[in-house]
């Protein structure tokens, strides 16, 4: 090297493999004063010292070179059997006669041109061999001589060193400059080199960023880092361009699926699937292009006009003059940016896959149709197939659509139909400068004997009272205290989370914050925890009170530690819960808890709108003799006045009169006013959200519709569960466990059906008693069961009447047995999927004993008032006393007045006597029932 002509710095660099950081060191070490630049000259002296410090990388280089040329050599050859199907020389005879240094692969160097439709795998492969595509185009324009000689005049040297054709233009860039140097000696070309040079360390720093590139690129990547040029990723800009255009994609898109909503019926026809659909979006996209790239049928797409079309683009590109580096640079971007578009597609290609109705229970065949951009007959098919025949008007079940839906590969959101039509007259959000700070709304929560009813008993009677004559007169579901601050803070005052979840059941949410109140002498309970999930999964903030503070043995710093366990890491612990040590009896730092508490709404902004049409919601209502329905209810943004039409739930109404818990008439009611209000149509739910709409049509409207909803759905839903569908939902996955009431005679009765029960549990279902008890099933076991959507099971017990009505209105399912093994194998069989209820009993009518006529050799005679449905004679009875049966058997005689008679119907006086029974009471009740075999369905198996 000692008298040769100065090296470039990068090139020294990729020759001893090392970082030019790492040469430039070496040589300031040396004495050497060398700028960290790719052209900065390497001198022969310098070069020298270089290789006596790096001769062995040196090695290592030419090896990995050696490496290179023979991965180079392979893939040639792979090359030249893959293209055979696509050649261009057709298209391009009269260049490839110029091209002879090219020529023995000119498909190869067109293709990817000409098709960016291959693979990507194989565009990256290609990532050199395109290199030529521009020499031969550029051989084409006979103007542009200047550059077309280049290559020529390099072939013949490297002809002898290079086996490829292909040979990459690179190598006119990137070797040449060194095999130029030992050679050519021309000043001005070097001037050319230099900046084609950069081109190329920038076109290798995007090389390193593409991930595709093929193993000669990422060689080359190895390359760019040994140069050092880490410095120069300003390129990673075009990232951002490639973001830009994607959004613009996603954009298009939307607007596109808007679109297509609206033109949904016309195209439909075509469009069976969204699938369909799907790729039809991505065909108007990117037409052959991709349609191509998925058949990989690339020949056939390529046609004349897009050759032309291809090279008039590349002849243009060519005279505006960029250099060959940064041309390459471009065309990679370009590929990077069609690749960036390709994934983005596939994204949108697989959300429209997985697209999500958002539908209404119980919409028409017709609705669903359209949604599904589907005509109406295909639904009907569809629902055929799966065994429903169903009518263009008729309206569907949840598990229908579901089933429905999914043969059309779209997942279902089932929304409240309530919540469309709310959100249909939602008032607009409102203006920020309209909103004003508003009290914050608590509920105290906390594990039993915490004393969440004490801290609540403090609060009103301390903290109310002030400046209300009388204190809290009236129960209104919540009241506000005043602070010593003067901020108001509104407490619902019913302690407990029953209230709370209750509310958030409905889907309504009336609490801001949560006071979490936990005894200093005890610890973290089951409660406490079920209150900090409840309160987290509301997203409800949580104020901890640790109470009982005044008692011996407070520990709250043990609280503390145990809480953060849970998630609630209080303030002095690093964490954001704001917390208080406070006692309910002495009142010790209440102050300072209902501060925390207004810290807290601080925090959240609590703000609203009191110059609005109300919103609010339902906390309980009754019906007072007086005053018909009245209702507590929380005002929750704007202002509720007298006269106002609304809308609770389903009920319409107008505000009658309005009264505050101290029984103060109100003409207003302002956010977070909780109010006594009548002037209801009829009773609404707690948990109901009450609005103001415009006008009292509109609120008429709304309950009307509303009602409608609610009457279809509870004609049409079976809302809670059975036995009998219990395998069926089971498979629809809605259920993971069995929830039972287990009421029977006796206590022992129950310890050993809720064991047998328990042990049926599977992997697939549970089986939970979640409430058991002796004596006959009563409303409260039926709205446990709606509540917790259980199935009671009665053992030697019958429901009240009452409790059989209200189980009929809400659908629960009781199931009466008298043998417990009966029931276990119901159940089973249930869990199993073979309950096949082919014997059913069905209750026919009741019976009352008003009086018992002993009379000798004939037994006792039962004086009797039918209450309901009709005694039979020829079905059999069971004798019920105080809810449980006592007996079972068959009538003897049945009359009325001294005539035999078959039946005796409801409202009707008779004579009833039982085979073998005679232990007949003033007070019991006869229950006439008949058992009716059904055949088993084969929905019912399913
Ligand atoms: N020493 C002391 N006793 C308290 C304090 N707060 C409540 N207690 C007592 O703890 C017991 C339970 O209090 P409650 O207020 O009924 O507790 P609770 O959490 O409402 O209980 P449930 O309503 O059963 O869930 C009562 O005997 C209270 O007198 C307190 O700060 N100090």
């Amino acid at each position: 090297m000692t008298d040769q002509k100065p090296k470039k710095l990068f090139k020294v660099a990729s020759e001893f493999n090392v970082a030019t950081q790492s040469i430039v060191d070496t040589l300031s070490d040396n004495g050497f004063d060398v700028a960290n630049r790719p052209n900065s000259k390497i001198t022969s002296e310098m070069y020298d010292v270089l290789e006596g410090v790096y001769g062995d990388d040196k090695e290592k280089s030419m090896e990995h070179e050696r490496a290179r040329e023979e991965y180079e050599s392979r893939r040639n050859q792979i090359m030249s059997s893959r293209n055979e199907s696509v050649t261009i020389d057709t298209f391009l005879e009269p260049i490839d006669e110029d091209l002879e240094p090219v020529d023995e692969e000119p498909e190869d160097v067109l293709s990817p041109e000409l098709e960016p439709i291959e693979e990507p795998e194989e565009e990256a492969e290609k990532a050199e061999v395109e290199e030529p595509e521009e020499a031969p185009e550029t051989k084409k324009t006979a103007a542009e001589e200047e550059v077309a000689e280049t290559p020529q005049k390099e072939e013949p040297e490297e002809a002898v060193s290079e086996k490829e054709t292909e040979t990459e233009v690179e190598d006119t860039e990137d070797e040449d400059a060194e095999e130029h140097e030992a050679g050519d000696e021309a000043e001005e070309l070097d001037e050319e080199e230099e900046e084609d040079e950069e081109d190329e360390a920038e076109d290798e720093e995007d090389e390193v960023e593409d991930e595709t590139e093929d193993e000669v690129d990422s060689e080359e990547d190895e390359e760019s880092i040994i140069r050092g040029r880490a410095g120069k990723l300003s390129g990673t800009k075009v990232l951002g361009k490639v973001e830009f255009s994607r959004e613009n994609r996603k954009k298009r898109k939307t607007r596109k699926r808007k679109k297509d909503r609206v033109e949904a019926d016309d195209e439909s026809a075509g469009a069976k699937k969204p699938k369909a659909k799907a790729s039809d979006k991505s065909k108007d996209k990117k037409p052959s292009k991709k349609a191509g790239k998925k058949k990989g049928k690339r020949s056939s797409r390529v046609d004349e006009e897009d050759v032309e079309k291809k090279m008039r683009e590349t002849m243009q590109k060519m005279q505006s003059g960029g250099t060959v580096g940064s041309k390459r640079q471009k065309r990679r971007r370009q590929r990077k940016e069609e690749r960036e578009e390709e994934l983005a597609m596939q994204q949108e290609m697989e959300e429209l896959e997985n697209e999500v109705l958002e539908v209404t229970e119980f919409i028409t065949v017709s609705d669903l149709a359209d949604l599904l951009d589907v005509k109406p007959t295909d639904v009907i098919t569809t629902c055929m197939s799966l065994g429903m025949m169903v009518s263009i008007n008729q309206r569907l079940d949840a598990s229908t659509i579901e089933l429905v839906a999914e043969e059309y590969n779209y997942e279902v959101n089932f929304v409240d139909a309530e919540e469309i039509i709310e959100d249909e007259i939602e008032m607009e959000e409102d203006d920020p400068e309209d909103l004003e700070p508003r009290a914050p709304i608590i509920t105290v929560m906390g594990h039993v004997d915490h004393g969440k009813t004490s801290l609540l008993d403090y609060i009103r009677k301390t903290k109310v009272a002030a400046g209300e004559a009388g204190g809290i007169t009236q129960h209104v579901g919540a009241y506000e205290v005043k602070t010593e601050s003067g901020k108001p803070i509104t407490f619902l005052d019913t302690p407990g989370h029953e209230a709370f979840t209750a509310m958030r059941s409905r889907g309504a949410q009336a609490t801001d914050i949560v006071i979490l109140v936990i005894a200093a002498d005890d610890s973290v309970m089951p409660q406490t925890i079920e209150a900090i999930n409840h309160a987290k999964a509301a997203g409800v903030s949580i104020v901890v009170a640790i109470n009982k503070m005044d008692k011996e043995g407070a520990n709250p710093d043990k609280i503390k530690q145990q809480l953060s366990e849970h998630g609630v890491i209080v303030e002095e612990y690093g964490g954001e819960a704001q917390s208080a040590e406070v006692s309910a009896h002495t009142g010790q730092g209440i102050d300072e808890l209902l501060d925390k508490v207004l810290i807290e709404a601080e925090l959240m902004e609590l703000q609203a709108n009191p110059n609005r049409l109300a919103q609010g919601i339902v906390l309980e209502s009754r019906v007072d003799k007086g005053k018909g329905t009245v209702a507590n209810v929380l005002v929750q943004n704007g202002t509720l006045e007298v006269g106002d039409p609304f809308v609770a739930g389903s009920v319409f109404g107008r505000v009658r009169a309005m009264e505050n818990e101290h029984g103060q008439r109100l003409k207003k009611a302002g956010p977070s006013t909780p109010v006594q209000l009548t002037g209801f149509d009829n009773s609404p739910q707690a948990g109901d959200r009450l609005i103001v709409p415009k006008d009292e049509k509109t609120a008429k409207d709304i309950a009307n519709q509303r009602q409608q909803i609610r009457r279809e759905q509870s004609l049409r839903r079976v809302k809670h569960l059975t036995l009998d569908d219990l395998s069926r939902r089971m498979a629809l996955g809605e259920v993971s466990e069995l929830n039972i009431i287990i009421k029977a005679d006796v206590d022992g009765s129950i310890e050993a059906l809720s064991g047998a029960l328990q042990k049926l549990s599977t992997e697939e279902v549970s089986v939970n008693i979640i409430h058991t008890g002796s004596g006959a099933i009563t409303e409260s076991d039926v709205l446990l069961a709606s509540a917790s959507d259980a199935i009671i099971i009665g053992f030697q017990v019958r429901p009240t009447s009452n409790a059989r009505k209200l189980a009929e209105a809400e659908s629960i399912d009781i199931r009466l047995f008298s043998v417990i093994y009966d029931a276990v194998d119901e159940v089973h069989d249930a869990l199993e999927g073979l309950l096949s209820p082919e014997i059913k009993e069905e209750m026919k009518g009741m019976a009352t004993v008003r009086e018992v006529f002993k009379i000798s050799k004939v037994g006792t005679i039962a004086g009797c008032y039918v209450t309901e449905g009709k005694v039979s004679r020829n079905n059999p009875i069971r004798v019920i006393r105080d809810g449980v049966v006592i007996y079972d058997g068959e009538i003897d005689s049945l009359k009325r007045f001294k005539e035999d008679v078959k039946e005796v119907q409801s409202g009707y006086e008779c004579g009833i006597s039982i085979v073998n029974f005679n232990d007949i009471k003033v007070g019991d009740e006869f229950e006439s029932y008949a058992v009716t075999e059904e055949k088993r369905k084969l929905e019912d198996a399913r």
